[in-house]
């Protein structure tokens, strides 16, 4: 997946290439230039013209180095946060084409996770650990035959020595990588414990809990920190340990180079050249064994992500889908619906359902808590397939239509206002994307919500904040209700809210629905009398069946569910007046 996204970009990629290998071949070919410079620049009695010839090569190895090592890092990170980017912006568009049912057994918190913390991890890979690999094979690689051919007697003791120094530093990262996991891990607890503290504030201060969240957040942090001591004491004796293995093998070496020099086997310049390149060689080694771990967490967090991009949408639109007619009716039917959630097969939420629902007809849907009310508005809405029966708008199968299509002629108004972090404006024309102010103002005096939009503080700029906490309850539904009327579908699934308002906003969003239910067909989940009273035909739903079906006058005579649902659900007054 990774490779694919690079090779959308092969001039940075031949870029970051021929910057690698020069910037590698650059930091081989300094100690080189040490030597000669040991060796001839430094040799008495030499010509200063000489000397400066050198030391200019010198020089000039070392602006390639400089410039070389500027145009890799830049173009590999560039590459990096390239494709990282390129994936989140695949990722999330992909996410918003899956069924909500994926999202039932896939936490979104997870999958949230996935997009910060995976991508996080493969733009490191990509932006850095290829790059110190790459850079250190070719330097690893190079150093060794550069060291053969300057002194191959020294190389065979060092050839001992690196395994020496690498195997206690590979030992030692392993216990500290498992160690720096367990400490991330502790703290996102300390993050997760605070935002939950703060989230839940009220309720801690109401019932005096502030002491033992104090304590609870301080076990958190004393484990924080153990841990994090355990990490620096192993890193402590870690560093004493190589310093001695990597400092003594020098040692040693520089020892056996001295008894050549005396016997005038080989010069002081082969030395500086071979303790110059042996640190390189040496570090180049090292890098490699740290990075590769991080490459099979980078290979880990690719895995994952591409697991999520290859995710078949459960619902999508058919090779060659009906298209509905136009101009639409707005005509709805259910056709012997079986219906059991994905994630719940044992129950069926809908049981043989059949309903049809007349152009411009509103009813109202009636039944006690788990009757499968809101199912309908799932299924007619195409988040879900049924498993057996099926629903049509205006005579079209939904599963022969496209689900966009299907969408368009639907305006559906939940029970909780669902606000986006966005301004007023963008909020009422979320719908309709292209309505100017006029229709919003229009929209939004039809829906009750002119007044109270008015006294924003800046109009239809102001910003409605996270979740749209600023506004009432009753506010929110009258701008669900605005967001419908802009949208102006010929169906409207309306789920009434169940949260008590007082009178005055009662009456208000009250008004604003019935403007939103004129001339549509409206299917209701009702939980107000007056809805259901208005009703042409309420329908009462148990256990995924319907029960009963009239208008509100007969079905409280009948005195069957209806006629007990309507004496809990609705206030007093409906069992005078029914
Ligand atoms: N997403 C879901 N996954 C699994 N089961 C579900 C899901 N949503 C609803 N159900 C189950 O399907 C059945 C019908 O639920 P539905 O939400 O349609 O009832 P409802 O009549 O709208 O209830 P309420 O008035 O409480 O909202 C219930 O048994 C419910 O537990």
């Amino acid at each position: 997946m990774v490779w694919r996204e690079l090779f959308n970009y092969p001039g940075r990629m031949a870029v970051a290439g021929v910057a690698l290998v020069t910037a590698a071949l650059a930091t081989l070919a300094i100690p080189y230039g040490f030597r000669a410079v040991i060796d001839r620049g430094f040799a008495q009695g030499a010509d200063h013209g000489a000397i400066r010839n050198w030391f200019l090569m010198l020089l000039g190895v070392v602006v390639v180095l400089a410039v070389a090592s500027a145009v890799r890092f830049y173009s590999v990170s560039w590459l990096g946060e390239r494709v990282v980017a390129d994936i989140r912006l695949r990722a999330q568009r992909h996410l918003l084409s899956l069924a909500p049912s994926f999202f039932e057994s896939n936490s979104p918190k997870e999958i949230a996770s996935r997009m910060t913390a995976d991508t996080a991890i493969i733009e490191q890979v990509v932006g850095t650990t290829v790059s110190i690999a790459l850079r250190n094979t070719i330097m690893a690689i190079g150093g060794v035959i550069f060291l053969f051919v300057l002194a191959p007697g020294l190389t065979a003791w060092l050839l001992i020595a690196i395994p020496l120094v690498i195997g206690p530093i590979t030992i030692f990262s392993r216990r500290l990588r498992a160690i720096s996991r367990t400490s991330q891990d502790r703290v996102a607890d300390i993050g997760a414990m605070t935002a939950e503290v703060l989230g839940a504030l009220r309720v801690v201060q109401a019932f005096n809990q502030e002491g033992r969240e104090g304590a609870r957040f301080s076990d958190a942090v004393e484990r924080t920190f153990d841990t994090a001591r355990t990490r620096i004491l192993i890193r402590s004796v870690m560093t004493a340990i190589l310093m001695f293995l990597i400092f003594g093998s020098i040692t040693v070496i520089m020892w056996r180079g001295a008894i050549g020099v005396a016997e005038g086997a080989i010069t002081g310049g082969t030395i500086a050249a071979f303790v110059v390149t042996s640190g390189i060689v040496a570090g180049a080694f090292s890098s490699l064994t740290e990075v590769y771990g991080n490459l099979v967490r980078g290979a880990g967090a690719a895995s994952r992500l591409a697991e999520l991009l290859s995710e078949e949408p459960a619902i999508r639109a058919p090779e060659r889908p009906l298209a509905l007619p136009v101009p639409p009716r707005g005509k709805i039917a259910f056709e012997n619906v079986t219906f059991r959630y994905p994630t719940r097969p044992e129950v069926a939420a809908l049981a043989d359902f059949t309903l049809t629902v007349e152009p411009g007809e509103t009813v109202a849907i009636v039944g006690p808590s788990g009757a499968g009310k809101s199912t309908l508005f799932q299924l007619a809405e195409r988040f879900y397939d049924p498993q057996s029966g099926r629903l049509k708008i205006d005579g079209v199968p939904l599963s022969s239509a496209d689900p966009a299509e299907v969408r368009d002629r639907i305006a559906l108004v939940p029970q909780e206002g669902v606000l986006f972090g966005a301004s007023a404006r963008d909020n009422l024309r979320y719908g309709k994307p292209d309505a100017d102010d006029a229709a919003i103002w229009q929209a939004a005096r039809a829906a009750n919500a002119e007044g109270f939009l008015r006294d924003l503080p800046q109009g239809l700029d102001t910003f409605l904040g996270e979740d749209g906490a600023r506004l009432s309850g009753g506010q929110r539904q009258r701008i669900a209700i605005a967001r419908a009327l802009l949208r102006d579908a010929p169906i409207l699934l309306l789920d009434e809210a169940t949260s008590a308002l007082d009178a005055e906003s009662e009456r208000l969003v009250q008004d604003a629905l019935e403007t939103l239910m004129k001339n549509r067909t409206t299917l209701v989940i009702a939980h107000r009398l007056s809805t259901v009273r208005e009703a042409d035909r309420i329908v009462v739903m148990d256990g995924g069946r319907i029960v009963e079906q009239g208008t509100h006058a007969s079905l409280s005579q009948a005195g069957g569910l209806y006629a007990r649902l309507a004496a809990l659900q609705f206030d007093e007054r409906a069992i005078a007046l029914g």
